[in-house]
């Protein structure tokens, strides 16, 4: 059952509450913004221009153009940004490019931007769009999702250490090598945390960017607290350029972070630069107590238009209304009218994703093919699913909301609300997995 926006419904809103936090009151406006050509872009680098393009993109979306210009050129960052934009508005581009871009000048090669994302696939389905960008500026991306072993991350993430190669290297010098090899890691919290207390050599002192998509879930769920332990580990000090490293020796510091361009305000004196931060989601939170958390730096709110939630423009909704003794038949007749069409079914829970299933596996000769999509499925089975799905090897997948945020699949026609979520976010995140791009 899918909810329809009846006539004047939208009057009926709520009126829209005034933010309590006052950077929140007077947001840019990204629908003030219009597209503009990848080949236009102000100071965009060529190559990567080229590797959009190569990508099929010719144009930028408004959130990107906002994005990008609170980001780069004389403003660079100087304020923490915050993207509250519909899904499907190409978010992801709208952080990775502007990264990408800022450290394409890096000199030497250690772990500088971080990315994290509440789970595996939304990860992978971010790392693939920084593979196509940061390697034609000479960056290494690497993931740490859980999806291989902890080894394998480990070998793609340490540098072998100088000593095992020259033994006769003294400790000073080898202290002073970064050790991570690549320059932006995608990760979600659990792997994240088992590398920072566990991974030799592992280290976020010289993180300059971090990313927390799909912030409203990510705040809500403490997922170990890797987010205080993060802030922990790259809140600015004023130490000097001398460190002591825990035996007490003084070292010239192995490297010291040069501060980028602009003024930063209230980080005089300090030689790290502050850790810069950018914090995107379809149905961001205004909700102070979460958003402390981030400890956000002059915070700059960019909205899509006035209202606090939007649904994507070319989003057509419709309701379908039965008695609930025939609800699962009336599923059955509408799909077989969507046949040949790639659907999305939301249940409410796993077990009644499951017990749907079960009930359809009971029709023969069904003219569309389904499977079940939910976390009592082993990784493996959900990941092999999810393929044909993608394929079109599968039309329906019936699931719980596991499969709600950030997914994207192309040519995904129709969202159904097997029953409608109870809360409004839930809705939207669900209802986006279509009219995605425009
Ligand atoms: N400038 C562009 N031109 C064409 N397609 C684009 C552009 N930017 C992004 N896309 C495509 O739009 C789709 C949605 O992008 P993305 O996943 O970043 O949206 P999102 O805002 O993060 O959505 P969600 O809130 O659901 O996570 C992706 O398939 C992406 O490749």
């Amino acid at each position: 059952m899918v909810a329809m926006k009846t006539k004047g419904q939208e009057d009926e809103a709520p009126e829209e509450r005034v933010p309590h936090l006052p950077w929140m009151r007077h947001p840019v406006d990204i629908d003030s913004f219009s597209g503009c050509p990848v080949t236009s872009l102000p100071r965009l680098d060529p190559r990567l221009a080229e590797a959009l393009q190569r990508m099929g993109i010719e144009s930028f979306f408004p959130v990107q153009v906002s994005t990008w210009l609170e980001t780069i050129g004389p403003g660079a960052f100087q304020r923490d940004i915050c993207i509250n934009s519909p899904t499907g508005s190409g978010k992801t581009l709208a952080y990775a490019l502007p990264i990408v871009q800022m450290l394409s000048t890096r000199k030497v090669r250690c772990l500088r931007a971080l990315v994290v994302l509440p789970t595996r696939d939304l990860a992978l389905q971010v790392k693939e769009v920084f593979d196509v960008i940061a390697p034609v500026v000479g960056l290494t991306v690497a993931s740490a999702v859980g999806q291989s072993s902890i080894a394998d991350e480990i070998s793609n993430l340490i540098k072998k250490s100088k000593q095992e190669l020259y033994p006769s290297l003294d400790d000073e010098y080898v202290e002073m090598e970064p050790q991570t090899k690549v320059d932006i890691l995608v990760a979600t919290p659990g792997r994240l945390m088992d590398h920072i207390n566990m991974t030799k050599g592992f280290s976020l002192e010289h993180l300059q960017y971090l990313v927390v998509d799909e912030t409203d879930r990510m705040l809500r769920e403490a997922y170990q607290s890797w987010l205080p332990t993060v802030i922990q580990f790259t809140r600015p000090t004023n130490q000097d350029h001398f460190r002591h490293d825990t035996a007490g020796r003084t070292l010239l510091h192995p490297l010291t972070t040069i501060r980028r361009s602009g003024v930063e305000r209230g980080f005089k004196g300090k030689c790290y630069p502050r850790l810069a931060k950018i914090v995107c989601s379809a149905t961001l939170t205004q909700d102070p107590s979460k958003l402390s958390q981030l400890e956000l730096h002059h915070p700059l709110l960019l909205n899509s238009g006035k209202k606090r939630y939007r649904i994507p423009t070319k989003l057509e909704s419709y309701k379908l209304i039965c008695t609930s003794n025939i609800k699962p038949l009336c599923l059955i007749v509408l799909l077989q009218e969507l046949r040949g069409e790639k659907c999305l079914v939301f249940t409410k829970s796993v077990d009644d994703s499951h017990r749907l299933s079960t009930l359809l596996g009971f029709f023969d000769d069904l003219p569309f093919k389904f499977s079940e999509f939910s976390s009592l499925q082993r990784e493996s089975t959900r990941r092999k699913t999810l393929a044909a799905f993608k394929e079109g090897k599968i039309d329906v997948l019936i699931g719980s909301d596991i499969m709600a945020r950030g997914i994207h699949i192309d040519g995904l026609r129709y969202v159904i609300n097997y029953e409608m979520p109870q809360y409004v976010k839930t809705y939207i995140h669900r209802a986006g997995r279509t009219a995605r791009a425009g």
